[in-house]
């Protein structure tokens, strides 16, 4: 099923992101998790994450193939230019489709460890635009890209952002999942100001559930998202108690979602790390509003 269909469908879409397994253990594990989630939650989809290289990217798709076979979930494969020449990226994307599957999420992908810039390779990709363009010229899927409430940290300007952003979602993007937030404002605004400039697609909010102080403090100053001052101020003091910094963490994305689906966001998808306890907690409580 192409994922557009479920945003035409005006129930909320919930959906789960997972990480390419790095071992034949872990992949039937995470198989696990998704089997328990789709029991427990019935998501709209589930996506994996591309890797940074090598085996782990072999994984992502062999991961997305068999949510959608065995499993028979509506699946998304990530997809990022990072390393990768055109013609690369048609077979990956062949192979996917011969498999069934009917979704990509075409990012451009973070630079390199080590590397600040963003480097295209020879007939490669310098943005996720060109992506875009290029699937849309050689199949017939269902296109997600990514957006960024708080702009995307190497972006000039808010308003070069959403230029960019729309000149993306014009090569053919159907919808569009945001960077993880954690204040709503900051979603409200970015949707009414790209609204404003003729953007039209569903923007599906990202959700990152807080499990571990010092791993989130790592995460967003690398992509950029801001930790609210009232809810730095409730962390820090329990930052080593595990246990509380999942209450906390689950009490603020339960807040942040309840709020979102009542303003009428067309679904959420949980950055889920591969853990599903978070997730459903938040779920459970955002399903019975
Ligand atoms: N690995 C994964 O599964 C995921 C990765 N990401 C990350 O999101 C980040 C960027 O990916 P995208 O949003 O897909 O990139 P993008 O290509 O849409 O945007 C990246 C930056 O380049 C600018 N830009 C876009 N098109 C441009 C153009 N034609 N000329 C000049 N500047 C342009 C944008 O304003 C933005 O600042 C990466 O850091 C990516 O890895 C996000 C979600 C999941
Ligand atoms: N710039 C960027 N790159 C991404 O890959 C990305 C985004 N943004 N935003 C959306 C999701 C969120 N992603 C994330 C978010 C957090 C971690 C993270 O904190 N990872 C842990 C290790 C997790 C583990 O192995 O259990 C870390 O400590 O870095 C990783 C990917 C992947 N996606």
């Amino acid at each position: 099923m192409k994922i557009k269909e479920l945003f035409a469908q005006k129930e909320p879409v919930f959906s789960f992101e997972f990480f390419p397994p790095k071992t034949d253990k872990a992949a039937e594990k995470l198989m696990e998790t998704v089997a328990e989630l789709k029991g427990a939650l019935s998501p709209g989809y589930v996506s994996v994450t591309y890797g940074a290289g090598g085996s782990t990217r072999e994984r992502t798709l062999e991961c997305v193939r068999r949510i959608h076979t065995e499993l028979g979930l509506t699946a998304m494969a990530h997809l990022t230019c990072v390393g990768h020449t055109a013609v690369e990226l048609t077979e990956i994307v062949r192979e996917l489709v011969d498999a069934g599957v009917e979704n990509v999420l075409a990012l451009r992908g973070d630079p390199p460890q080590g590397e600040t810039r963003f480097s295209a390779v020879d007939g490669g990709f310098a943005n996720a635009s060109q992506l875009v363009e290029h699937l849309r010229g050689e199949f017939d899927l269902c296109l997600g890209g990514a957006c960024y409430p708080e702009r995307h940290p190497e972006a000039i300007s808010l308003e070069s952002d959403v230029r960019w952003l729309k000149h993306k979602v014009e090569q053919g993007v159907d919808f569009l999942v945001t960077q993880l937030f954690f204040d709503n404002a900051d979603y409200f605004a970015f949707v009414d100001r790209i609204r404003a400039a003729g953007i039209d697609v569903p923007v599906i909010p990202g959700i990152m559930p807080i499990t571990n102080v010092a791993q989130i403090e790592r995460f967003t100053s690398m992509c950029g998202a801001r930790i609210p001052e009232e809810l730095r101020v409730r962390l820090d003091p329990i930052r080593d108690d595990a246990a509380a910094v999942m209450a906390t963490g689950i009490e603020h994305a339960t807040l942040q979602c309840r709020a979102l689906i009542a303003a009428g966001a067309p679904g959420l998808h949980f950055y889920t790390l591969n853990k599903s306890h978070a997730t459903r907690s938040i779920l459970a409580s955002v399903k019975a509003l």
